[in-house]
């Protein structure tokens, strides 16, 4: 008989986003983002950090300030830098799974990417106008959005 406690599919793509979120080297927030075709095949991952060639430790990783003395106009969030890792082919009918859910600049990159689902783990900006105008955008632009419904499992990996 086949064992009956493999992870489903749900788990198996958010578990590897959370997964993804432990290389970020923001100290607020680690967001991870999993790319996954119509047919379950993972496409790309990505986490949120500084561009390519921009040295973490020479960029700032503060939340308030002087704007260019904060994160914010330069961390590229996970859902980007998710679309931007795929090395080839289209998005076409994709779907995401991602830890939290998506600002208004990366929903515009997921719909016009062709991403139709996003199932996000947390919402913790939800009372914001920034998600509000993802929220917006998600609808008229037919994409499902689905909060992930967590399970009980705990996964433990020994590194
Ligand atoms: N859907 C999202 C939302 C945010 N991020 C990134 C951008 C920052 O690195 C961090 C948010 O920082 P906070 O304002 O909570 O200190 O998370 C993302 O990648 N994807
Ligand atoms: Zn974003």
């Amino acid at each position: 008989m086949k064992r009956q406690d493999y992870l489903s599919w749900d788990e198996y793509f958010m578990g590897i986003a959370h997964l993804s979120a432990r290389r970020s080297k923001d100290p607020n927030t680690q967001v991870g983002a999993c790319i996954v075709s119509e047919e379950n095949k993972i496409l790309s991952v990505g986490y949120n950090g500084m561009p390519t060639g921009c040295n973490d430790d020479d960029m700032p990783w503060d939340r308030e300030g002087e704007f260019l003395e904060t994160k914010y106009p330069f961390v590229c969030h996970a859902e980007l830098n998710a679309i931007l890792n795929r090395s080839t082919g289209s998005l076409k009918n994709a779907k995401i799974y991602v830890s939290l859910f998506p600002c208004n600049e990366c929903a515009k990159a997921i719909i016009q990417s062709g991403i139709k689902e996003v199932i996000y783990g947390d919402d913790k900006y939800a009372d914001t106008d920034n998600v509000r105008a993802s929220k917006r955008m998600f609808d008229m632009a037919g994409v499902k959005i689905r909060l992930y419904k967590k399970t009980d499992r705990l996964v433990r990996i020994e590194l």
